[in-house]
């Protein structure tokens, strides 16, 4: 078999061989979705981006500068096409949290709560599109009746647009698909999670310490999740100097999906907004 045959290519259904579409997973390289067998080893557009070259293989290299070349192009394709369909978001809330949250627990819960307490405020509801926290946000968007926005990110595993998106991107860079979540909101809410929920707070954090953004409430829901990393952030980071006693203020900590649209609010109302 040469290696040009197509089912070569790893978990390509052979013929005589066809898997039925509920043993295949799905999973978006961009904005295309693809099926392909379960666990099938895939490289993010991502991975291949970061993917290091021995720099001793003059061959490598080359072939490296040549696709990076083109793949400046699909970058911009990428920003083109984000702010093309986010141009028309009015005031818009940014919520992050948990991928792992799970319906029926309190979390999830609050997350829901959240979500319809913004959208009842008038805001639209921007995540990242995918399961848990992100997914109940946006139901309770959805039943709020306000813009639920969900703007995914390509993954090595299955992954899919949550159902209560009701305008819906699948990225193929992180930090395109970042640029999107500061572009269009007015506020950052953190919902409890794990280290990407952490990449997007810190972030954020430094955007707003760093006057990238102005006027930009970063809101901490959950008390009993996040008081631990604030109080390490006073104890450890205030004391030795790392950050000033400013930064602390940057970031609220809340129970109630209120408060945090309450902060929202005042925020935007110092801006000339509401
Ligand atoms: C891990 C699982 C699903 C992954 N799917 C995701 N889809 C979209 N966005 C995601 C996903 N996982 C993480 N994110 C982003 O990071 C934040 C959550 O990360 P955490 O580590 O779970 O805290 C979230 O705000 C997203 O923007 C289900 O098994």
């Amino acid at each position: 078999m040469s290696s040009a045959d197509p089912s070569d290519e790893p978990g390509r259904p052979r013929s005589g061989d066809a898997p039925s579409p509920g043993d295949l997973e799905t999973c978006y390289v961009g904005p295309v979705r693809v099926r392909r067998e379960q666990g099938e080893p895939s490289k993010t557009t991502d991975r291949r981006l970061l993917e290091w070259v021995d720099p001793r293989d003059a061959d490598l290299r080359a072939e490296r500068t040549m696709r990076d070349s083109w793949r400046v192009l699909r970058i911009q394709s990428e920003f083109v096409a984000g702010f093309d369909a986010l141009s028309e978001v009015a005031e818009a809330v940014t919520v992050f949290g948990s991928a792992r949250l799970v319906p029926g627990s309190d979390d999830f819960d609050l997350a829901v709560r959240l979500g319809r307490a913004l959208g009842e405020a008038g805001y639209a509801v921007i995540t990242g599109g995918g399961p848990g926290a992100m997914e109940a946000a946006n139901r309770g968007a959805w039943d709020a009746g306000a813009q639920s926005i969900g703007l995914n990110i390509e993954l090595p595993f299955e992954q899919h647009l949550n159902e209560w998106v009701d305008v819906g991107m699948n990225f193929r860079y992180f930090f395109v698909r970042k640029t999107m979540f500061v572009k269009y909101a007015q506020a950052f809410v953190c919902l409890p999670g794990g280290f990407g929920t952490l990449d997007e707070l810190f972030e954020a954090l430094t955007l707003v310490q760093t006057k990238k953004v102005v006027r930009f409430p970063i809101v901490l829901i959950g008390r009993d999740h996040w008081s631990g990393l604030v109080g390490w952030m006073r104890e450890v980071l205030l004391t030795k100097g790392m950050i000033s006693p400013d930064d602390l203020d940057l970031l609220h900590l809340v129970d109630e999906p209120s408060e945090a649209v309450d902060i929202i609010g005042a925020a935007a109302a110092g801006r000339g907004g509401r």
